[in-house]
């Protein structure tokens, strides 16, 4: 990863989007990564797929691996029905500090909460530090070889029930085969395949995987 990125893309949202516009802040977003620089944003056509399945989950309690810069976090505030609330886990310091900042920006740091720390170190606590029992709707975009291992763990701790939807990043670029054999396999997940692109690519395949749990 460009670790300039960050810093660069929350000037820009500083200086070019409307304070308290969070469909203003995501488009000014995209535009500038179709048009300066790539980052690893969802992006704007993975998003729309990303908005539907989480429209119809229409979701409480929401859960993201992978904040980056809260671009997906914010797609997804934008979206939340009354009193919902997403909780987003970031490893990375730097990219929580500047997903705070861009969250706030866009006016929706009451509805987004940033848990900085490893996954694994973050969830086995998440229930009683978030006030949660399970969670309605899980976006799993972080490092593709702990996909599985996150999954079996919101399993093991009783954090998805029955119907919760998981969607997943990057199924086919960088990819995620572990991942997708796990839960296409188990008679646990009703999976399907969204065929994509890769977030502000033209001409590079990707997908999104939506699972939902059925214990
Ligand atoms: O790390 C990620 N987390 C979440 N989503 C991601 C995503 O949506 C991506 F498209 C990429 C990606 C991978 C390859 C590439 F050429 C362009 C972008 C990455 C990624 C993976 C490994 C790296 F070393 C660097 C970036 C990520
Ligand atoms: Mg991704």
């Amino acid at each position: 990863h460009d670790e300039e990125f960050p810093p660069r893309i929350l000037d820009h949202v500083m200086k070019n989007a409307i304070k308290g516009d969070v469909t203003n802040v995501i488009d000014v977003i995209d535009k500038y990564c179709w048009s300066v620089e790539i980052a690893m944003n969802v992006g704007d056509v993975k998003g729309a797929i990303l908005d539907k399945s989480f429209l119809e989950a229409s979701p409480k309690n929401v859960l993201e691996i992978g904040c980056y810069c809260g671009y997906s976090a914010l797609r997804m505030s934008r979206l939340l029905k009354e009193d919902a609330k997403i909780f987003t886990i970031e490893a990375s310091s730097q990219y929580a500090d500047v997903a705070q900042e861009i969250i706030s920006f866009a006016g929706m740091e009451k509805k987004v909460q940033i848990l900085r720390g490893l996954s694994d170190e973050v969830l086995p606590t998440i229930a009683e530090k978030c006030g949660v029992r399970t969670f309605d709707f899980v976006f799993i975009d972080h490092a593709k070889e702990l996909y599985k291992r996150d999954l079996i763990m919101l399993e093991n701790l009783g954090l998805i029930r029955q119907g919760t939807t998981i969607m997943a990043d990057n199924v086919i670029f960088p990819g995620c085969p572990d991942y997708l054999e796990y839960v296409r396999n188990s008679p646990k997940f009703e999976c399907t395949n969204y065929p994509s692109k890769l977030e502000y690519c033209e001409n590079r395949e990707d997908a999104m995987e939506k699972s939902i749990y059925l214990p």
